[in-house]
């Protein structure tokens, strides 16, 4: 009889079934530490102990064979003997991962409901150990009715003990092993307690290191806690914005400060004179004084992402996501746009569905970069009091969480309008290994800071210089006839009336009309050149200068200030943005498209704001 015998690997993504593959058969299967690496069934010839072949068949990884997507398909096909041109295979060879065996149990046990010949590979053990853990195989064989074979593809170990298993798997088919009990009915939740209960079980020790981690999950990836911890922690890092950045803040304020008095007082007056004092230092120390709630932003988020906790954080959004039609790999980009749009928009590229891809660059400028803390940061300031709303809850903080919860929201309301109609298509769930929880490094912190503050300095010496400068000689020329204000005569005065007519109504004043256009160049410029604008028109009339933040305070309603708020929260104040989506889109028509929504949105929402706040007597 020369009947060719099979078997066939199966189990979750990135078990190693393709590493396994490769080491019994020496073939070459493409392996990568990802899920999703085998998309079709591969073939190859493994010699049994008894000198005989048997044909192995490597399968992509599965979660269940209830087939999502097409390879999951092939996966289902193929070990029910379905496939076209394919034998049934005699033994199903299930492999897990040892190190996330709870998570693997749940498909294994349908594969062993099957009731087919099955040997499990108990593979990455040295994974498992590096983890702190101990397995005993034996005990897993007792529960699943199976045997198991511990092995590690990647190093050749139990290679020969797993060929030997599936030589006798093949013989004793149908026979059933001790504890093999009917298992068909099960329903996946069952299955999931199950797998809980065998993966405890099979566990003989456990480092105090791996049960602390494995706690830390139970808390922070808890399907009712878990979102809330997210945002105390979020919440928690805004109140730290304000609270812990104002003497800095304050010390900084107080520098540019002494420059420009010393300035006055050592320069003779003039152009020059005023260029430095009204622009540069008014304008471009405006913007650095920020310098400090930049630093303390990114320290949260830098180490919420070197602990593994981001990781986490993306895990239990993925459901949420999915809820607006986005899939969990759309969650790293938008992560991203928080520090800024254009990476996040680049990091769409690692989206492979075009239609979710192009939702995700569509929505990323909702995400609020660290330029908008500026001018986040200097509004609350000035027209939000320094209170307290409950034990340790600044307001200003809550308002600035707020701020970013509203970009948030708006992202993922216009994701799922998006997806229903210019991007339709279903959302595609992810599941990612997790990495593992670690102390973050101070050094990699350190280094991780000095760019991110980097960046943000030389944004303030290069754009924010050039715009405000710009803005300056606009402001200044031409020169005021006696008794008309300077803003009035000047020709940016001239050209924000014009656009002061299209934001009047939903309550903008001239100041701000005229920072919104170079604003356009980056947002923080919003904050520049209110300090130039405010700088030149004091000047004018002979007023002592204040400082920004009080010039705000002095001059603006409170339902203009929320007003500017909510405008920032969706407009499109950023040309770098609008020509990366130009880039990444290949072509104009979807930067259009976003440039019109935003604007649209904008525009209602800091008009709604705006007569709301007067409706109510603010
Ligand atoms: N340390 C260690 N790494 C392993 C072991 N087995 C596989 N790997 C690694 O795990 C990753 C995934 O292995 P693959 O063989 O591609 O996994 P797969 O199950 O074929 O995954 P899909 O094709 O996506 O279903 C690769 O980076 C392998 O090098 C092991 O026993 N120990
Ligand atoms: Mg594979």
């Amino acid at each position: 009889m020369t009947r060719q015998r099979t078997a066939a690997l199966v189990g979750n993504p990135n078990a190693g079934k393709s590493a396994l593959f490769n080491a019994l058969t020496g073939a070459r299967q493409k392996i990568a530490n990802y899920p999703g690496v085998t998309v079709e069934r591969k073939a190859g010839r493994l010699i049994l102990p008894s000198g005989e072949p048997l044909e192995l068949i490597d399968l992509p990884g599965s979660y269940s064979f209830d087939a999502a997507s097409p390879d999951e398909e092939v996966t289902r096909k193929v070990v029910h003997g379905e496939f076209p041109g394919e034998v049934l295979p005699e033994v199903l060879v299930i492999v897990l991962d040892a190190a996330n065996l709870e998570q693997h149990l749940v498909f294994a046990q349908e594969v062993i409901a099957l009731g087919r010949p099955t040997v499990v590979a108990l593979n990455m053990i040295d994974l498992a150990e590096r983890d702190g853990l101990t397995l005993d195989p034996a005990a897993l064989s007792q529960a699943l009715g199976v045997p198991v074979i511990p092995t590690v593809a990647v190093r050749r170990k139990g290679l020969a003990e797993l060929a030997e298993a599936i030589a006798r798997a093949e013989v004793t088919a149908g026979e059933g092993g001790a504890d093999a009990q009917p298992r068909q009915h099960m329903t996946l939740p069952e299955r999931r307690l199950a797998a809980r209960h065998m993966a405890k079980a099979a566990v003989l020790s456990e480092s105090a290191r791996h049960r602390l981690h494995t706690g830390l999950d139970k808390v922070l990836l808890h399907p009712w806690l878990g979102v809330p911890i997210l945002f105390v922690l979020l919440f928690v890092m805004f109140q730290a914005v304000f609270a812990w950045a104002t003497p800095f803040a304050d010390g900084l304020e107080a520098g540019v400060g002494a420059i420009s008095e010393w300035v006055v007082a050592t320069f003779p007056g003039g152009f020059l004179r005023d260029l430095v004092t009204e622009g540069v230092l008014a304008g471009v120390g405006s913007v650095v004084v920020f310098l400090p709630q930049i630093v303390i932003l990114f320290a949260f988020i830098l180490v919420m992402e070197a602990s593994g906790y981001m990781a986490r954080a993306a895990y239990i959004m993925d459901r949420l996501m999915a809820r607006v039609g986005l899939s969990g790999k759309s969650f790293i980009p938008l992560l991203s746009s928080f520090a800024c749009a254009i990476p996040g928009i680049m990091a769409t590229r690692s989206i492979a569905d075009p239609k979710d891809r192009l939702t995700t660059i569509l929505v990323a400028p909702l995400m609020t970069c660290s330029a908008r803390l500026p001018v986040y940061a200097l509004i609350i300031a000035a027209v939000i009091p320094n209170t307290t709303v409950g034990p340790g809850v600044g307001l200003q903080g809550l308002v600035l969480f707020a701020l970013y919860v509203a970009g948030i929201f708006g992202a993922m309301v216009v994701a799922l309008v998006l997806r229903r109609t210019v991007a339709q298509g279903s959302a595609s769930g992810f599941i990612m290994e997790l990495p593992r929880y670690q102390m973050p490094r101070l050094r990699d912190l350190g280094i991780g800071l000095w760019q991110r503050a980097w960046v943000f300095l030389r944004r303030a010496g290069t754009i924010i210089f050039m715009a405000t400068i710009v803005l300056w000689v606009l402001l200044t020329f031409p020169k005021a006839e006696p008794g008309e204000s300077q803003i009035d005569a000047s020709i940016a005065g001239r050209l924000a009336t014009g656009v002061h007519a299209v934001v009047e109504p939903i309550g903008f004043n001239r100041e701000m009309a005229l920072a919104l256009v170079p604003a356009m160049a980056a947002r923080e410029v919003a904050v520049s050149s209110l300090a130039t604008t405010y700088a030149v028109a004091s000047d004018d009339e002979e007023e002592t200068a204040m400082a920004l933040e009080e010039e705000v305070a002095a001059r603006w309603s409170l339902p203009t200030a929320l007003a500017f708020l909510a405008w920032f929260v969706f407009a499109p104040q950023c040309l770098s943005t609008i020509a990366v989506a130009r880039r990444e889109t290949n072509g104009w028509k979807w930067p259009m498209f976003m440039v019109g929504y935003l604007f649209a949105l904008a525009y209602v929402f800091a008009g709604a704001t705006y007569w709301i706040a007067v409706a109510a007597g603010l």
